[in-house]
């Protein structure tokens, strides 16, 4: 260290340890800290301005390369700028003397008998950290000729061994008007664009151009007061020379412009509160929201429950920055253009803007703003410059990805070229893309969504597909289609999360689009293919305003069978197309509940439950039995085979289907008994398994199809396949929709299956593979496995329960295990059958 030099280690002792404490904790700061300072190499516009005095259009493209360079960079160089190098030269000469008087000398002001006492500065006496000390001393030289506060300052930057762990000057901005800059051949001084540190490289015959804060305010954010800094170098001194132009400290700084985003204010009264946030948070705060024309003009912000005048610390606005709905009541001081002379003591209640919109989305740092004027729009972007070091891109043409093309009927989004990457990436050439998605500049306001469901389609997960569009007028602005989370037993409970998929979704939209100040005044319209699941969407407005009227809102609908439990009471409500089947634990619950059905829909009570979608229902001591006697006699009545025989069993055990055989004369007969026959086994689950055979040739049926399709009927007078899994799926829905009933299930469900290897698969998660036959399911069951809500167990052949469903059995078995599936003969035939 040289004898002239600061004593910087000795004064700031306390910060040094503490910084060097901490580094020693995180190491990974210091390679952080060299890699961010040492800049971009970017060079700054250079201007020749021997071009003004040309006139003509060169001096005009002058002035204009200038105005765009302080609107863009806040900085510039020049080069002819009339100051001579020999007047530079001394200068530096003058200024080197000065610095290297002993420290003593210089802080006394003995150095040179023209400096004012106090015109030497060194270090930062308000830092309370190592970042916030300049690495520099300074004289400043008042040159009252030219202005009463302006004038020169020479710099000196030591050479500094633990740079960058301390700045020559840390970042800031110039509070003057205007900086000319003269710096030597070391360099070391950085600006901030884009959010990066760019390095201006030293030139010897050029003088720096830094716009300052008032002009900032002055040119209302035009030009921008730039922040920028100096890293000290760690084995040479630094020398730099600065001019900063100020105005007489009662200057009142103002834009012109009749919508100014700062206030007016005195150079004496910026500068002043600049010394005081250097004092009371260790760092200038500038222009910022301080001056803005806003609510925090004079520095204060009410809230709720505390006086007006109460004084608080500034708001960070980058972190103020979209906060969302103000729904308080706010008021604020007169600003100083539009004080009431009578009345000093009013203050502004805030209202929100009219008709001026602006939306602004934000993604990571990529922001879309739109407004509903040009004024507005031209001001939000002023003030985001000023906040946010950012480029403005104009007007939008390509976000995330997407291209956006304007044309007069509004806009079309393409993603053409991420389309062609990912042909690319798949080795496809390039195929033709240039289909968008066109969106209509209209003002319509009606949400329309169509919605469908395929029901089951994922042959592994069992699970059904939705999808969905929402068009806004005829923009179709959401679109969905997604494997549901959940197994639906049926079409319409598959079709009913569908739709539910999307009232959510349009939901959503409404609400969004009542924050942007456009809301919906029509109903959403949903258009769903299936009948059934718009009688129950009908039948949720009323279940729900009923639930609203009588049940707490935790006890609202949340199925399409619907339960209400505010206690204990219970009632369930099974809807078919216009079909209802109403039960409930207490007989008030089911007259309330009828009674209410019956203000809202004109309907017919049929009383108590006896007969239901073609099954009659029947009751004795020990429950209910269901029975599809009538149903099945029609079935016999349509085949002609009313007086014939009956079977004992619905499937010949020594004869097995294949594909051969003469075709049937009446196809049509056939495909419909097959159908019937289906919804038999609501009730006869022993027929379950032929009729699933004869149905497997619905296609071409042929005439040992067409009798076992007899044979079946026989046996009805008086069988579909399903695997391990299927029961499993089966299973599952129900412990579903046992739990929707309110009584769930505690222990795991047990499926009995007579293979070994079947017990085996379902348990080891990696055997499967060789099994082509369990393949489709495996994957879906072993995963209930796993979670514990199945056990697959085998089961010895006497207890095959199942296999009246899979094969054809002898008369002595299949009647036994047709009785434990609870397959018997009803008492006597009902009113309801008759
Ligand atoms: O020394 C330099 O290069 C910059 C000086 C500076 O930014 C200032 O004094 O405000
Ligand atoms: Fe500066």
């Amino acid at each position: 260290m040289d004898p002239f030099d600061p004593p910087f280690r000795n004064t700031y002792k306390i910060l040094f340890d503490k910084h060097f404490n901490n580094q020693l904790s995180t190491k990974s700061n210091k390679i952080e800290a060299v890699q961010e300072v040492n800049g971009c190499e970017f060079d700054l516009p250079l201007i020749d301005l021997s071009r003004l005095n040309q006139g003509g259009i060169e001096s005009e493209y002058c002035k204009r390369e200038i105005a765009k360079a302080s609107a863009e960079w806040g900085f510039f160089q020049v080069v002819n700028h009339g100051v001579s190098q020999e007047v530079l030269d001394n200068l530096r000469i003058e200024q080197v003397e000065a610095f290297k008087k002993p420290f003593q000398d210089k802080v006394n002001g003995q150095c040179e008998s023209d400096f004012p006492v106090d015109s030497y500065r060194w270090g930062t006496a308000s830092a309370t950290c190592l970042r916030q000390l300049a690495w520099s001393e300074a004289f400043h030289v008042p040159l009252s000729k030219i202005s009463t506060v302006g004038g020169v300052t020479g710099l000196r930057y030591p050479s500094c061994p633990i740079s960058p762990h301390v700045f020559g000057l840390m970042p800031h901005t110039d509070s003057d008007f205007l900086t000319i800059l003269h710096q030597d051949h070391i360099g070391g001084l950085q600006l901030l664009k884009n959010g990066k540190w760019i390095a201006v490289n030293p030139k010897q015959e050029t003088l720096i151009v830094i716009i300052g804060d008032l002009f900032q305010a002055w040119s209302n954010g035009t030009y921008k007061s730039v922040e920028h800094r100096v890293v000290a170098n760690k084995h040479f001194e630094r020398f730099s020379t600065a001019y900063f132009l100020c105005p007489s400290y009662d200057t009142i700084i103002e834009s012109c412009e009749e919508t100014s985003i700062y206030r007016r204010f005195s150079f004496k009264e910026f500068k002043q509160q600049v010394q005081d946030d250097v004092k009371s948070f260790g760092q200038k705060i500038g222009l910022s929201s301080r001056y803005k024309d806003s609510l925090v003009v004079n520095g204060r912000i009410q809230l709720e429950g505390i006086d007006v005048d109460e004084t608080f610390s500034p708001l960070d606005v980058k972190n103020a920055f979209l906060h969302g709905d103000l729904s308080e009541t706010v008021y604020m001081h007169q600003p100083p253009r539009f004080q009431v002379s009578e009345h000093p003591d009013y203050v502004c209640l805030l209202q929100r803007q009219g008709t001026d919109i602006a939306y602004l989305l934000l993604y990571v740092d990529d922001i879309v703003l739109t407004a509903f004027s040009k004024t507005l729009l031209q001001q939000i972007i002023s003030s985001l410059h000023w906040e946010f070091s950012m480029t403005d891109l104009g007007s939008l043409n390509y976000f995330l990805g997407t291209y956006v093309m304007h044309d007069s009927s509004g806009l079309i989004l393409s993603q053409r070229k991420y389309a062609t990457e990912i042909l690319e990436r798949a080795g496809y050439g390039h195929g033709t893309l240039d289909y968008g998605l066109q969106l209509f500049s209209s003002s319509t306001t009606n949400l329309v969504a169509y919605s469908d469901t395929d029901w089951a389609g994922c042959p592994t997960t069992r699970r059904s597909t939705s999808s969905y569009y929402v068009f806004l007028g005829n923009n179709l602005l959401s679109w969905s289609s997604k494997c549901q989370l959940t197994l639906s037993r049926s079409s319409v409970e598959a079709e009913y999360h569908g739709v539910a998929n999307v009232v959510a979704e349009t939901c959503w939209l409404r609400n969004l689009l009542r924050e942007l100040q456009t809301p919906l005044s029509s109903a959403t319209l949903i258009y769903c293919d299936n009948a059934s699941v718009v009688y129950l969407f009908a039948f949720f407005m009323f279940l729900y305003d009923i639930s609203m009227r009588t049940f707490s809102p935790k006890d609202r609908l949340s199925h399409y069978l619907r339960s209400f439990i505010p206690g204990t009471d219970i009632a369930y409500l099974s809807l078919y197309v216009d079909d209802i089947v109403l039960t409930a634990s207490s007989k008030t619950l089911l007259q309330q509940i009828i009674s209410s059905l019956h203000q809202e829909f004109s309907m017919t009570e049929l009383g108590s439950l006896n007969y239901f979608l073609g099954i009659s229902v029947m009751r004795d001591s020990s429950g209910m039995i269901l029975s599809q006697r009538m149903y099945a006699t029609k079935i016999l009545e349509r085949a002609g085979m009313v007086g014939y025989n009956p079977s004992r069993t619905p499937v010949d055990i020594k004869s097995k289907l294949g594909d051969d055989g003469d075709p049937v004369s009446k196809p049509t007969l056939y495909r419909s008994l097959a159908g019937s026959l289906q919804y038999l086994t609501f009730t006869h689950p022993d027929i379950s398994y032929v009729v699933q055979q004869v149905y497997l040739y619905m296609h071409d049926p042929r005439e040992p199809h067409f009798s076992a399709l007899k044979r079946i009927l026989w046996y009805v007078r008086e069988a579909e396949y399903r695997g391990v899994a299927n029961a499993v799926a089966e299973t599952c829905w129900l412990r579903n929709l046992l739990r929707d009933l309110h009584t769930p299930l505690s222990s795991a469900m047990l499926v009995h299956c007579d293979t070994v290897s079947g017990v085996y698969l379902s348990s080891n998660p990696v055997q499967h593979q060789g099994s082509k036959h369990t393949k489709i399911d495996i994957h879906f069951f072993r995963d209930l496995v796993a979670a514990g809500h199945v056990r697959v167990l085998h089961v010895p052949s006497r207890y095959r329960y199942a296999d009246i469903f899979t094969k054809g059995l002898s008369s002595v078995l299949f009647e036994e295990f047709r009785t434990s599936l609870s397959v018997r003969c009803p008492p006597a035939p009902t009113a309801g059958e008759c």
